[in-house]
């Protein structure tokens, strides 16, 4: 059976003009090992997407490789022209030893206006102060990164999204060991930023959030299980399907055997 019968619920193909992305028999991996195989399927601009799937099944590689990060073994990643991106790493892979500032950290989010070593305007100290300020950490601004909570850092990071003022925000595990307060206020900025017709693509765990708040789901299992509206995508045929799949994986495989499965 081919690998594309898999794919119930893949998107309709979206004009492109409508698409921030498209991915064509998309496969990633490191070395000669594939970790997503033959993804296809547009995203569309504005889309607010999650991607669930079980641990090594794909979702970091894959945001990954839309940041430009990673390179495709095969196939491609278009992206709509001029497409201005913000990428959240997972908070395990964000160094906090560095000594800096939450203004220095958040000021990055500045980096594609004013540029690397560009002096800082009076306008753009504000803007700090007020993305500070709608991620509820007023009066942050001096406190080193390595002083912060885990839930207080991924508030500065998100302040920092906001700053970037893109137009595809990629993040990875948003929510991983943050506080229910917190997840509600961050997943509001979310919001603000679906209603603003940014394009919003979150790797998620907790299924219930991403029923709340995600209207499309990208199930991975090394390959689309199923790609859609969430309801129908997250139905139980589909997480035991995702489960299956899981449970065969084999890191040691060569690249592309699980297709014959
Ligand atoms: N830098 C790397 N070098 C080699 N293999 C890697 C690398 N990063 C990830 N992998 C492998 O690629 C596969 C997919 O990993 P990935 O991190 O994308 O999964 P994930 O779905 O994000 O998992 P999790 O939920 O645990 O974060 C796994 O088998 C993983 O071991």
């Amino acid at each position: 059976m081919s690998q594309h019968a898999h794919i119930h619920s893949a998107p309709k193909r979206t004009k492109d003009a409508d698409a921030a992305l498209t991915f064509e028999n998309l496969t990633l991996g490191y070395g000669d090992h594939a970790a997503v195989h033959h993804l296809d399927g547009t995203v569309p601009r504005g889309a607010l997407m999650a991607v669930v799937g079980a641990n090594g099944s794909g979702k970091s590689t894959l945001l990954k490789a839309v940041a430009g990060l990673l390179r495709p073994m095969s196939g491609r990643i278009a992206r709509a022209p001029a497409l201005r991106l913000a990428y959240l790493a997972q908070q395990a892979e964000i160094d906090r030893s560095f000594p800096a500032r939450v203004f220095d950290l958040v000021s990055l989010g500045l980096w594609p206006k004013r540029g690397l070593l560009g002096r800082l305007r009076q306008a753009d100290r504000a803007d700090i102060a007020t993305a500070l300020s709608a991620v509820g950490l007023d009066g942050f601004s001096e406190r080193a990164i390595d002083s912060l909570s885990g839930g207080q850092l991924q508030r500065a990071l998100f302040a920092r999204v906001l700053l970037q003022d893109a137009d595809l925000i990629l993040l990875d595990e948003p929510f991983n060991a943050i506080d229910a307060k917190t997840v509600r206020d961050l997943v509001a900025l979310i919001q603000r930023w679906h209603g603003e017709e940014r394009t919003v693509i979150a790797v998620m765990h907790d299924l219930a959030l991403v029923r709340e708040t995600f209207p499309q789901t990208l199930l991975l299992a090394r390959r689309a299980v199923a790609w859609g509206e969430t309801a129908h995508c997250l139905s139980a045929e589909n997480l035991l399907k995702a489960r299956n799949f899981a449970e065969a994986f084999d890191d040691t495989a060569p690249w592309c055997r699980s297709e014959s499965a």
